[in-house]
């Protein structure tokens, strides 16, 4: 498993702004989306494409274009969905599946409620998105149903990640084709397992709904 943390003035700018818990729901999707963007662009930075022929209004010329099969984007429900629309803004071909996994607040074991997605993965490059990977149950459990689906390249997108989460990730997933690209690595989890300082519950953020 590899990470890459990016590491750009704008990205921390935004996360920035995101962790302030005085930042509202609009705001926070806002910013979201636009982090989003911004780490899409360094982990699309091996997406496959093929050679594609065309014609300028002056000259031929041989370009590129996504190659097929089309690679699959797959957000974690609820929060991952804050970053669906950033992700498929820069790929618009590409296909969506869903998964819907809750993190058991006692037992920190992730849950899966629903699955909707394609069951042959073979040859299929796949980005899964989900804003928080804090001791890394929930990504390790998706990831490893891609892979068992028959993903051979997957890239997981988060603003935020936990050195706890990533050490199981990379003790989990070792040997896989897996990458992850995150905008910080943080300092801790606390005794709930929320990433410190980190930003809150993401999907209550998100959403709207903490405290309800
Ligand atoms: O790395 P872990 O310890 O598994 O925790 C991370 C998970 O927790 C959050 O989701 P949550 O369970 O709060 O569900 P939600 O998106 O519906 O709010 C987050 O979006 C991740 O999916
Ligand atoms: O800090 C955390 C940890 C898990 N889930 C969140 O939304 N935030
Ligand atoms: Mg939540």
């Amino acid at each position: 498993m590899r990470i890459h943390v990016v590491d750009h003035p704008l990205v921390a700018h935004k996360l920035t702004t995101l962790r302030d818990r005085r930042t509202d729901s609009p705001t926070f999707r806002r910013l979201a989306d636009e982090l989003v963007t911004l780490l899409a662009y360094e982990a699309t930075r091996d997406v496959r494409t093929e050679a594609v022929d065309i014609e300028t209004p002056v000259a031929p010329t041989t370009g590129v274009r996504l190659s097929h099969p089309r690679p699959l984007v797959v957000p974690i429900l609820r929060a991952g969905l804050g970053m669906l629309e950033g992700m498929v803004r820069l790929l618009p071909t590409a296909e969506v599946g869903f998964l819907g996994m809750v993190r058991n607040e006692e037992t920190l074991k992730a849950e899966t409620y629903a699955t909707r997605m394609p069951d042959d993965l073979s040859g299929r490059q796949v980005y899964v998105v989900d804003p928080m990977l804090a001791t890394g149950g929930t990504l390790v459990a998706a990831i490893r149903l891609l892979i068992e689906r028959g993903a051979d390249d997957v890239t997981a997108l988060c603003l935020l990640a936990a050195p706890e989460g990533v050490e199981v990730m990379e003790r989990e997933l070792s040997g896989l084709p897996v990458t992850v690209v995150t905008a910080a690595v943080d300092e801790r989890l606390n005794a709930d397992a929320y990433i410190v300082p980190g930003l809150g519950d993401a999907g209550d953020r998100l959403y709207g709904t903490a405290g309800a």
